[in-house]
């Protein structure tokens, strides 16, 4: 992504969030290894290693000033956070939340990009697991969010063609998928999950092919137009309830 950007001349700068993370092909503007790492939380407090990862995000966000501090870039700059990819970052914590709102305070405007590999959908199932997850992710942060099928160059041309149905899928196609592969008693939950990810417009994927410069366009032109649509929406009004009914009116 930043090989694209420095050929299209816009100015990316990547920062690093992962304190696990091992190298990267450039180097971080900012790296959260600066402040903390992974290895010394494990050594000094004795913690595992999603224990840690949780322990030296919290750190960041009690010690934000460091962000701050090395933030600060030109107007129309991109900055690609790589955060690290425990699920329950996303799901269950308030950390990220809490970042996203540092970056709104500094003016940024941002956009979560859900990477689910693509080497990995080898199953109705699983599709359906990273949809899921995907989407519980985008339901906590409330921010313009994309999902990306990952690591597309990897794909055989038999994987690639069958990833493809799931790019843009059919409620109909999605429920007889998953139901073929499962047994007759998850097929109502299957039923109730293919709404519930209809109804929140989450089955849609982008294809990321590294190897294909108009892939990679794509991707972060639809990251263009998601933090644009993201700061026209209106304020959203406040829900009214029906107390006695528990209702929404
Ligand atoms: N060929 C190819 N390699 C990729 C792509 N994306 C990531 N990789 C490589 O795959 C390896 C693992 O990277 P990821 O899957 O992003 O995982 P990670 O960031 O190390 O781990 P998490 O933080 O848990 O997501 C690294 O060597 C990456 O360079 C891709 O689209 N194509």
């Amino acid at each position: 992504m930043i090989t694209h950007a420095n050929t299209t001349k816009r100015i990316m700068h990547l920062v690093n969030l992962d304190p696990a993370a091992d190298t990267f092909d450039y180097k971080p503007t900012v790296d959260i290894r600066d402040l903390i790492s992974l290895e010394d939380v494990q050594e000094e407090l004795g913690y595992g290693p999603n224990g840690g990862l949780i322990y030296c995000l919290e750190y960041l966000i009690q010690n934000i000033d460091f962000l701050e501090e090395e933030l600060g870039h030109g107007e129309d700059d991109y900055l690609l956070i790589d955060l690290p990819g425990q699920i329950e970052l996303y799901t269950a914590h308030p950390i990220i939340p809490s970042l996203v709102s540092v970056l709104h305070r500094l003016d940024y405007r941002v956009c979560g990009v859900y990477l689910l590999d693509s080497t990995f959908i080898d199953s109705p199932p699983k599709f359906f697991s990273g949809v899921l997850s995907a989407m519980s992710a985008m339901v906590q942060l409330e921010i313009p969010h994309i999902n990306v099928l990952s690591k597309c160059d990897l794909l055989s041309p038999a994987k690639a063609k069958n990833i493809e149905k799931y790019l843009n899928p059919e409620r109909d196609l999605l429920v007889d998928d998953l139901s073929s592969s499962t047994r007759p008693k998850f097929h109502a939950l299957n039923e109730a999950l293919v709404q519930l990810i209809e109804e929140y417009n989450m089955v849609s994927f982008l294809p990321l092919n590294v190897a294909d410069e108009d892939s990679v366009e794509m991707v972060l032109s639809c990251v263009d137009n998601a933090v644009q649509y993201g700061e026209d929406l209106e304020p959203k009004e406040p829900r009214e309830w029906d107390d006695d009914e528990g209702t929404e009116m």
